[in-house]
């Protein structure tokens, strides 16, 4: 009788805006020469889909039509660069990374039948060797059965110091009390929602990168998964 074949390993690294969910999934996807997903990316695909489309988002009906019509391609550009995402055919990398279009994911993202309807799509991306994944319920929900999980976490005050940091180096115009402002807001709805909502996986190994410079939050990352 054969082997059953062994499912393809999965590493979930779940937590609130700015935590370093994309900084270290990448980095630990390309050490470990994993795919990656960023979920949070197609969410955001969608808020701002539903957007340029004039639909209320607070109509979840359109918004799920939206959510099963719209077209999303990652694209890894040959130059190593960062990773485009084509929406409905036009370049939206620059659009999605906004703290409008986050606000506009974490408004759909709080509709059951929006993540139902991009459940499929989210593990498909599962495919040897492994998958990295990153966003809010990777190891409570899209990848339950994931042999490694992480919420990593950091203070709101560290996160929105980060991620003002990050947007100014974009060139974008943000103040770091509208950033505080707007990431606690996004935390209280990822957290309190009915569906799905941002909470340690049981079992996850939760590191709070606060104090702690990024090549050791990858160090760490690494060693659950590659131990000793
Ligand atoms: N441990 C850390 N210490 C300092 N800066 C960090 C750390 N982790 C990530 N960052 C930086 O914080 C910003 C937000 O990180 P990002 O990966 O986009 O977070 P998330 O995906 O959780 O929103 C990025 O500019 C990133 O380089
Ligand atoms: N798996 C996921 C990923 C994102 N979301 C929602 C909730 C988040 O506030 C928004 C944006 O997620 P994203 O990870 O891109 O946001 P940050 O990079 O952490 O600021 O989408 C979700 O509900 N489930």
């Amino acid at each position: 009788m054969t082997k059953p074949d062994k499912p393809v390993p999965v590493l979930t690294i779940d937590g609130p805006s700015g935590s370093g969910k994309g900084t270290i999934s990448r980095a630990v996807a390309d050490a470990l020469g994993w795919h990656l997903l960023d979920s949070g990316a197609i969410y955001r695909a969608v808020g701002y889909a539903a957007g340029m489309a004039g639909i209320d988002l607070s109509d979840a009906q359109a918004v799920t039509r939206c959510a099963e019509t719209t077209k999303i391609v990652f694209r890894d550009p040959r130059d190593g660069g960062e990773t485009r995402v084509i929406v409905n055919g036009h370049d939206a990398t620059d659009e999605l990374r906004t703290e409008t279009c986050g606000a506009a994911a974490s408004a759909i993202a709080a509709i059951p039948a929006v993540r139902a309807a991009l459940f499929d799509k989210q593990r498909s991306f599962r495919k040897a060797p492994g998958l990295v994944a990153d966003g809010r319920d990777m190891g409570t929900v899209v990848f339950a059965d994931a042999e490694h999980k992480i919420f990593l976490t950091a203070s709101a005050e560290e996160r929105a110091r980060r991620r003002y940091k990050q947007l100014k180096e974009k060139g974008l115009t943000v103040t770091l009390s509208s950033l505080l402002r707007e990431i606690e807001a996004r935390d209280e709805r990822d957290a309190t929602r009915k569906v799905a909502p941002l909470k340690p996986a049981a079992g996850a190994v939760v590191i709070d990168s606060t104090a702690i410079p990024i090549d050791q939050v990858i160090a760490r990352v690494l060693a659950v998964v590659r131990p000793g």
